[in-house]
């Protein structure tokens, strides 16, 4: 078991890592995701002994790893680093006989040999046993480094970008090995830049950012972490993998800013067209009601736009009553012809309140409730509808559909 207790590191007058606390179990696979530069590399080589931390303390299995000899380190963990330069020209079945140095005496070098047979089947690399390690590919070369780490027969593995030089196919095979390991019974720490693969195949993920760990726990709920947007700089929108079942994350174009409200009524793919195109515009939007399971609910949630959803076939009052206190507060009211539209066009047209207060009435009805895929000529409407003609005329779809 690995634990990180207040553990705090500086680089000149500059704080890399500050208080952070760790743990990882036996049978765990935790990923540390951040952005560049965040510290990630720095945590894993405080944890394996690299680099002292200026505060706190690292133990492995309960040990501090200040009383440990490195001998001792290497026979309870295994790192695979980032650079996999070796800087010698070892075959590869020399490097991964490495792994075995710290089961040695020193008066006592044989070996039965086996669990570098082991570590070359399980990471299929035996085909590559007698190359030159610099002749080597980088993810042929990451490979062999894994298969270095597991002749160790470590309990737990630290490693740093597993999968930044491997093909999509060994991506999911290395990391379908690192979890096969854990459910043997080891912890698995590693840094990972890809976090749909961190999503994927880590139990838990802890969000390393300004030296900070800013968020932590279930992939699902990191990922859908507001501080998710500050650590990387950038708008995410989180989707689920039809395939997979597991969380995508992509990042979002920088969206303009603009001082308006745009609340839509109606669900579907109008809906849908409608959302997507007033949010990338920049407006603040408010959606609602749909019907419960809506797919234009469904991308609110991921957009963390808000909505009010009803179940279908029923008169939402509820919801209702709040789709309409937010079309009051808005600046205009686009109107599809999705589901649940019908709702607040009766109640815009028939509330005076509506009419007047949101320059409002029911404003955009474009093409019939129609959303053209671009969504160029709705956001234009909306633009002349609020009077901010300003910089409608260079909308296309490219400015829409970053
Ligand atoms: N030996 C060092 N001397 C000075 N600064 C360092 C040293 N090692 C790391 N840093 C700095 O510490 C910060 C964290 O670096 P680190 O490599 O841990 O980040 P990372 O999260 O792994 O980044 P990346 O995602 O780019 O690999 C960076 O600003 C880096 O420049």
């Amino acid at each position: 078991m690995i634990r990180v207790d207040g553990v705090a590191r500086t680089f000149g007058d500059v704080s890399v890592l500050d208080d952070i606390d760790l743990r990882v179990d036996p049978g765990e696979f935790v990923a540390v995701v951040g952005p560049n530069g965040a510290g990630k590399t720095t945590l894993l080589r405080t944890i394996n002994g690299l680099l002292d931390p200026d505060e706190g303390e690292v133990a492995l299995d309960g040990d501090r790893l200040s009383d440990l000899s490195s001998r001792a380190v290497s026979r309870r963990l295994a790192t695979v680093p980032q650079d996999t330069h070796v800087g010698f020209s070892f075959r590869a079945e020399e490097i991964i006989e490495m792994g075995r140095t710290p089961h040695r005496s020193r008066l006592d070098w044989s070996d039965d040999g086996e669990p570098v047979e082991a570590a070359l089947e399980r990471t299929e690399t035996t085909h590559l046993r007698d190359r030159r390690v610099d002749d080597l590919s980088g993810g042929e070369r990451q490979r062999v480094l894994l298969a270095r780490a597991l002749a160790q027969e470590p309990d737990a593995l630290l490693l740093d970008e597993p999968t930044a030089s491997l093909d999509i196919n060994h991506q999911i095979r290395v990391l379908n090995l690192v979890a096969d390991l854990v459910e043997e019974g080891r912890a698995a720490l590693a840094a990972i830049h890809d976090l749909d693969l961190a999503a994927r195949f880590c139990d838990r993920l802890v969000l390393l950012y300004d030296g900070t760990i800013a968020a932590r726990g279930r992939p699902e709920t990191v990922l859908r972490d507001s501080r998710l947007a500050d650590a990387f700089d950038t708008e995410t929108a989180v989707t689920h993998n039809p395939v997979t079942g597991t969380p995508t994350v992509a990042a979002l174009s920088e969206r303009p800013d603009r001082d308006s409200h745009v609340h839509v009524a109606g669900g579907g793919k109008p809906g849908v067209a409608a959302v997507r195109s007033l949010w990338r515009a920049g407006f603040e939007v408010t959606v609602g009601p749909v019907p419960t399971g809506d797919a234009a609910g469904e991308l609110c949630q991921q957009l963390g736009i808000e909505v009010t959803t009803a179940p279908a076939f029923q008169r939402p009052d509820d919801a209702l009553e709040e789709a309409v206190a937010n079309a009051r507060k808005a600046d205009t009211v686009v109107v599809t012809d999705g589901p649940g539209s019908q709702f607040v066009a009766e109640a815009t047209e028939t509330s005076a309140q509506v009419r007047t207060d949101a320059r409002k009435s029911v404003a955009a009805r474009v093409d019939g409730g129609q959303v053209d895929d671009s969504g160029v000529a709705l956001v234009t409407a909306v633009l002349d509808q609020i009077g901010d003609g300003s910089d409608s005329s260079h909308l296309g779809k490219n400015t829409l559909h970053k």
